[in-house]
């Protein structure tokens, strides 16, 4: 089965909420969906699935329209979501859970039982077709919701952070099983996911909602190497530091950090800083910052030291760095600066003008504007 491509242009206003966004996902590519807790991530993969219906604007699957002029109920359009929760049918065999999509869509009893045979042996799961899903184990059972999810021949998976409630040992297993199955079949996907990891794993793009904007729109790469947003960046592994650009300075609170202005900036503009543990000095003596040690960790035998305002320094190899609770001076020697925006004025696509019912969604990928727009 081959994945169709998917566009939006939705505004879905919900008691108190809205989340509004606009993105296009080519045939058998991932869109990665990430945002802090409440953004509207999960609002959005309903509005997908069709159980939202959005207040304003289109989404079309191919050359159908699901959302818009009409409504296609959540059944009808060939999109499925796939939770946390693996949510088997408890009163079916494993077997039969995997059978119930090509059943529903038409396929006879014996050839839905055949695609659920293939299934469960593609799964290494055969010995287990009569079981009810509770004499599995956890892993077990999301291996065959994932299964259950493919063998309906969906034109899009929606995934909300499936591998979230899988613990560490069947976690690797699970979405190596996904990602090859979702090459396979080419299928269109949009994952929920809070690790930039999983979005470079699977996406070519990504998307970073908060308050349910679409505040940053990039590839994992671009988001990697130059985040334009204060999330993007902490989900990149940057230490972030919101202050006010001063005589070509960062000046939080107290403290004035040397810094670079990623683009052009007026005095006294709100921005952040983003920098990285080895773009980061700690000291006994002297330094830009005076802190305290709030924590000493290793990693792949890099020593990082992290303070209480939360920058991150790496030590040089041989230093004894100075110990949690201690005093110590911390300076960013790479600090890159950027304006903080506003919600309002970000680069969700589409901004300036409220989505109509029935509105066309636009040509263009609003990728297209990134770099215009991520310099203003
Ligand atoms: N049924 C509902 N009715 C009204 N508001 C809702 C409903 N469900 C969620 N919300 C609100 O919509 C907002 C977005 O919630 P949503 O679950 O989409 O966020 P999320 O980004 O998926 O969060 P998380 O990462 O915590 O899962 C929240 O403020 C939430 O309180």
């Amino acid at each position: 089965m081959t994945g169709q491509p998917l566009a939006a242009r939705i505004e879905i206003r919900r008691a108190q909420f809205t989340v509004s966004a606009a993105f296009e996902v080519p045939a058998g590519e991932c869109l990665a969906v990430l945002g802090p807790n409440g953004a509207g991530k999960s609002t959005l993969l309903g509005a997908l699935a069709g159980l939202i219906r959005p207040t304003a604007g289109e989404i079309r699957l191919g050359g159908r329209i699901l959302d818009g002029r009409v409504h296609v109920p959540p059944e009808q359009r060939r999109v499925t979501l796939l939770e946390q929760k693996p949510r088997l049918f408890p009163h079916l065999s494993v077997v039969d859970n995997l059978a119930f999509g090509p059943r529903a869509q038409g396929r006879s009893r014996r050839q839905s039982r055949a695609v659920a045979e293939t299934w469960l042996s593609r799964i290494g799961l055969s010995d287990a077709a009569g079981w009810k899903p509770h004499r599995l184990s956890g892993g077990q059972q999301q291996r065959v919701a994932i299964a259950r999810a493919l063998a309906a021949e969906p034109e899009v998976l929606l995934l909300d952070e499936p591998f979230a409630a899988l613990d560490a040992a069947s976690a690797p297993q699970i979405r190596r099983m996904l990602s090859d199955e979702l090459a396979r079949t080419r299928t269109t996907s949009v994952l929920v996911t809070h690790e930039l990891a999983d979005a470079w794993q699977w996406a070519s793009r990504c998307l970073v909602i908060e308050s349910g904007r679409v505040v940053e729109e990039a590839t994992p790469a671009q988001l990697a190497a130059a985040p334009t947003h204060p999330f993007s960046a902490a989900l990149a592994g940057y230490a972030v530091v919101h202050g006010v650009w001063s005589e070509g300075a960062l000046v939080a609170g107290d403290d004035v950090l040397p810094a670079v202005a990623a683009h052009d900036l007026e005095e006294g503009e709100s921005v952040f800083g983003i920098v990285v543990p080895h773009e980061v000095t700690v000291s006994r003596t002297a330094g830009a910052v005076r802190s305290r040690v709030r924590s000493v960790s290793v990693h792949a035998g890099r020593v990082l030291v992290e303070s209480d305002g939360g920058l991150v320094a790496q030590t040089p190899v041989g230093v004894i760095p100075p110990g949690v609770g201690e005093p110590a001076w911390f300076t960013p020697t790479g600090m890159r600066v950027r304006r903080l925006r506003a919600p309002s004025e970000t680069s969700a696509p589409g901004r300036g003008s409220q989505p109509r019912p029935g509105a066309e969604v636009s040509a263009g990928p609003a990728s297209a504007q990134r770099d215009g727009q991520q310099d203003r």
